[in-house]
Order: C-alpha cells, then structure tokens, then sequence
C-alpha cells in the first residue's frame, strides 16, 4: 500500500469518531485532552501522517516529542506502519534528544553558551565529583552535598528561565549551587543530561535566527504524552510554538501524570487549554476495555470521568485472587494458577502481563515463571533488554533478523539500518558514512545467520565487531555504549544466565511469552489480559506513598494506570483480608 492509501485507511479508521477526525485535520494550535484507551496516540500519529502529506512541502518536516526513549519507540513503530520512516522528514524522540541533536550540536558552535566544539555528555561520577566541587565552593559545611543537590537540581529543572525574578529570589544559595556546578562541568567541556533542554531553551531565547531555523525545518512541533514532560518542555513549547510560529499538537491526559520526582507537572497541560489561541478537543470513548474496566477504572482512579466503552463493546471481566501469604506466595500462585486459568480461557501467553511496582518484584515473578516453566520477556530494570534504550532494543532486533527475520523482513533490514545510523550519528548522516556503517552491519548479520551461537557468544561478536568501531565514529553524544556489555554480563554462562539466540530474538517455537512489566513501563501499552501483582494493603498505597498528599496522588495515578491497560480481563492478585483499600473502591465502582 502507498503512503498516501495508508493515511487513508488510517483516517478511515477514525470515521466514526468526530472529535478524533477534527483533531486530525485542525491546521492550528490544538490540544488533546482525553483518558486511557481514547485514541491520543492513533490520533497524534494519523495527525502527522495528514501533515506531513497536506500541509508540509518537502524538505521542511516535523518534530515529535515525547517522554522518553521507549515512547520514541512505539511512536516510531507506529508511524512506519503509516509509511513515515523517523529520519527522513520527521524527528521523533525525547526532549532531550531533540535539544542536543536539534539545537546545541548544529547551533553551539556559532554562539557564546561556554561549550568547546568537541563537548561530551558527563558520565555519572563525573556529575558527582562536580556535585562535590561545587558545594565546596558555593556553600561549603558538613552536610552531604549530594541530599543538598537533590532540591538544587529541583530547582534547576523547575525555574527554566533564569532572567525571571524567581530564579534569584526563591531560595538564592541554591541558585549560586547550580552556577557553581555547571561552571565546574564547562571547565571540562561537558554538559549533562539537565542541561540540554536548558541550554537549547536558553539558545533559543537569545539567538532569535536559531528559533526561525527551527521554524523552517519543523513548521509543526507535535508532542505526546505532555503530562509527563516538565518545565523545559513546557518553556520550550511557549518560545517556539506561542512566541516562534510552529504550530503546535500536544495529547496528554493529566490522570496518567507519573513522573512526578522527574519534575513533570499535569498543571502544564492544563494550562495550554486555559489559552484562547488553542483549540481543546476532549476524546470520550475507550477503544480498549470493555465497560466493566471502564467502571473499574474510575474507581481506581477514586475520580468521576465522562469515559465510556465504545458503542458495542463487551463488558470484560475482573477477577480477584486472594492468596494467604505475602509476595512470593503471591508470585506463585500467578505462575500456578492465574496465568494457567488464562491459558485455559483462550488467553495467548504473549498477550498476558503481570504488572508490579517494581523490578525486585520482576525477579519473584521471574523465578516463580521459571519454576513453572513458563516463557517470559522482561521490562523493567532487571530486564536483559532494556526497553527504554534504543540500542538495546536494537540489539534485539538484530537477533531477531538473524534468527529467521532475513527470509520474512521482519524486521526489515531497511529499519535495522535507519536504527544503527539514528544511533551512531543521531541526526544528519552524509551518503558514504551510511555506505560504510551498512556494510558493516550487512557483513555482521550475514555472517551470524544461522550460526550455532549462544546470546552470550553472539553478543561478545556484537560488541567487538560493531561496537567497539562505532564508539570511536559515534557524533550521537547521547548513546549509551555500555548497554552492550551489560548485557553480556547479564547473559554469563558461568552464572548460568546464557540463553539460546532465538529466546533473545523472541522467537520460540510455538509459544508466545508473558509480558512482565512495572507500572511504570507499561505505559501507553495494552494487553488482553493484565495480572496486577501484590495489590496489598501496605504496597498500595506505601508508607512512603502516604507521606504527603501528592505523593499519595501519584500512587493513585500508577495503580490507575496499570488498571487502565486490558481489553479483556483484569486479575488482581493480593493477601488475603489485606488487600489495597482501592481493590475495594474497583470492585464497587465496577458494580454501577
Ligand atoms: N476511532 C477508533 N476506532 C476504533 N479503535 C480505535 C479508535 N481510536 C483508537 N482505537 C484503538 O484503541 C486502542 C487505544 O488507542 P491508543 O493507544 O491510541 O490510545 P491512547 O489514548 O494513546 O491510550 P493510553 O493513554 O492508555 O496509552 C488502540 O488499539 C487503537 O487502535
């Protein structure tokens, strides 16, 4: 199918929803505001799709923002099944991806922002060590210049425009601080991870030519999932879109807002829908869960919402599993039982996820699965292949091409290379860089097809091969070369971690694998079945959670999004007589 058929049959398909087609075709500002299941996302891809083909002559494209590098991802995924390759006219990634390869790496050299041409992204201890100079000068005493950084960096990333007067005027030691520390790190000619929006923010500001630049290239900034980016975005938006003419399209649903401790904000969402220059438009129906989750899930968000099921849609089922001791008798009886009674239903394995708070629970479940002999694939901090790294991620699509993906072009090499370039040199790629890093790659995976190798084995020739040659060439400051060798390490065959190829490349014979996933990272993701896992009195909420108000808020919005995730059947696994007070809250919400 062409492009063009494409974008047709996606627009098509949201024919029977008119806020969604308004949106898709709305030529200026406009923002999104709709629940979990509504369509942000189908409605952001399709929108970029329509204004890449109707409103945008090439070479001029679009820029594509989201929270973080496994959103990038799905966008991406999504979009290519639209026809639009990342890369070609459309920059799709994180904010921090945006600044460095959009804005400080073309334009830092031609104005006065203290950075030497050949400037590198600090590594962690180098962050520390600059952490404890600076306190030394700036502030000096016995405390712990490490617990004081934490509200300096607080700071740092909420007051974006330091010629305001807050900057100075609230709290003005730890603006002395922040100075001291980012004079220490260009000393050494590096910048950190904070800095990049910072330093785009402030380029921008000042260099009005840098603003029309990024104009002429991007006339339309879209950004998904806006609850989640902070302040630098938000100020980011505000100089390009309301001060800078790029129009702007923004979806996000404050309810999902779950990053709050990286200084995300759902206030900054709301507040682009108080401006009369943009156009609100509020999506209603839920295209994934049947009206039985639906209801659920007002109950666990502990909020009334205008959402309903779409017209049709079968009611769901929720399922409750009191187990009499605490988490590994819990994780248990999900590898025993629950996931087995899925089975039996007609549930794939692979369209199954058991959802947790966090990784030290992947791991009782992961042990339990094993125990079970149940097939499984990780995301979350302990998982082999980290989801949120592109170039993990790309590993494992490599593996899969190997193992068997060269005969079915899944994936296709095509992608597979835009992947490595995207990698290797972030953004602009001259034709011989391209001819020489593809047939590097095309001479390893020929080389690799159908070879005996375990993970361990293939990701040492991986590492050496590929790896170490690319980090010598690499102009993507961002990229996390380590990935690799943690991955090797995680794999030891001495400790008994190798695997065979196929089970990194997801290709086992005739079974899926269940998804094993925390809150977090289940984000924007759905399943047909969903497990949440240790539903208990004191996980949710915890006693850190119950701390403060919004803390306990957030906590809500967490358990409301793994909540939010299945089509079919919610299962909820927790002590007996000591469940969540919000289990309750569910089930009698459910019942209405
Ligand atoms: N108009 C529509 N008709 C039928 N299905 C739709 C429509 N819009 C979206 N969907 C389907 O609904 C599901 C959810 O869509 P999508 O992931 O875009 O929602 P979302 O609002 O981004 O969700 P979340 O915020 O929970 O991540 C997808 O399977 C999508 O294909």
């Amino acid at each position: 199918m062409s492009s063009s058929q494409q974008l047709l049959s996606a627009i098509n398909e949201l024919s029977t929803n008119p806020e969604q087609v308004a949106a898709v075709r709305e030529t200026g500002h406009c923002v999104v505001l709709a629940g979990p299941g509504s369509g942000k996302t189908k409605t952001l891809t399709t929108a970029m799709a329509r204004a890449l083909s109707d409103d945008i002559i090439e070479p001029r494209g679009v820029a594509c923002i989201t929270y973080n590098n496994e959103c990038a991802i799905e966008l991406e995924t999504r979009l290519a099944r639209l026809g639009i390759e990342s890369g070609d006219r459309a920059f799709i990634g994180t904010v921090h991806g945006f600044a460095l390869s959009q804005v400080i790496a073309p334009y830092a050299r031609c104005v006065p922002i203290g950075l030497p041409a050949e400037f590198q992204v600090a590594t962690r201890a180098q962050t520390r060590a600059a952490v404890e100079a600076a306190y030394a000068t700036a502030i000096g005493g016995s405390d712990d210049p490490h617990r004081r950084w934490n509200f300096a960096s607080e700071k740092r990333r909420r007051d974006v425009d330091r010629s305001r007067p807050d900057w100075l005027g609230r709290n003005p030691e730890l603006a002395v601080f922040i100075e001291a520390y980012e004079n220490e790190l260009r000393r050494q000619g590096l910048i950190d991870f904070d800095d990049m929006p910072l330093l785009a923010y402030r380029m921008i500001k000042e260099h009005d030519w840098i603003r029309d630049a990024l104009h002429a290239r991007f006339p339309v900034l879209f950004v998904d999932e806006y609850q989640d980016l902070g302040h630098a975005l938000h100020e980011l938006v505000l100089l390009l879109c309301f001060g800078g003419g790029i129009r702007l399209f923004a979806v996000g649903d404050s309810d999902q807002s779950i990053y709050g401790f990286t200084g995300a904000n759902p206030e900054l969402l709301d507040s682009l829908t108080q401006r009369c220059d943009v156009r609100t438009i509020r999506l209603r129906f839920n295209y994934r869960s049947g009206g039985k989750i639906v209801r659920a899930s007002l109950g666990a968000l502990g909020e009334e919402r205008d959402y309903r099921e779409a017209e049709g849609a079968p009611e769901g089922e929720l399922t409750f599993w009191p187990v009499t001791l605490g988490l590994d008798v819990q994780a248990q009886a999900i590898a025993d039982t629950v996931i087995p009674d899925l089975e039996k239903r007609g549930f794939a394995l692979d369209e199954i996820a058991v959802l947790y708070r966090a990784a030290y629970l992947g791991d009782k479940i992961a042990e339990a699965l094993k125990r079970a002999g149940t097939p499984f694939v990780r995301s979350d901090g302990n998982a082999l292949v980290r989801r949120s790294s592109r170039l993990s991620r790309f590993i494992e699509d490599c593996a899969r091409w190997v193992v068997g993906g060269w005969k079915s072009a899944d994936p296709r090499y095509s992608r597979l290379l835009q992947q490595a370039l995207k990698i290797v040199y972030g953004a602009q790629v001259r034709p011989d860089e391209e001819q020489l890093l593809s047939d590097q790659l095309i001479g390893f995976l020929q080389a690799t097809i159908n070879s005996s190798d375990t993970t361990h084995t293939w990701l040492q020739l991986f590492d050496s091969e590929l790896i170490a040659h690319w980090r010598t060439i690499a102009r993507n400051a961002e990229q996390e070369w380590e990935v690799c060798a943690e991955m090797i390490r995680n794999t030891d065959p001495v400790a008994d971690l190798d695997i065979p190829l196929a089970h990194l490349a997801g290709r086992l014979e005739g079974t899926g694998r269940v998804n094993l996933s925390t809150l977090h990272s289940a984000k924007g993701r759905e399943f047909d079945a969903v497990v949440m896992y240790g539903v208990n009195a004191s996980d949710f909420p915890s006693q850190r959670d119950r701390q403060s108000t919004v803390a306990l808020r957030e906590a809500r919005r967490l358990f409301y999004v793994g909540v939010t995730r299945p089509r079919r059947e919610l299962a909820m696994v927790y002590q007996e007589h000591h469940h969540s007070p919000w289990v309750k809250e569910l089930f009698d919400r459910s019942q209405k």
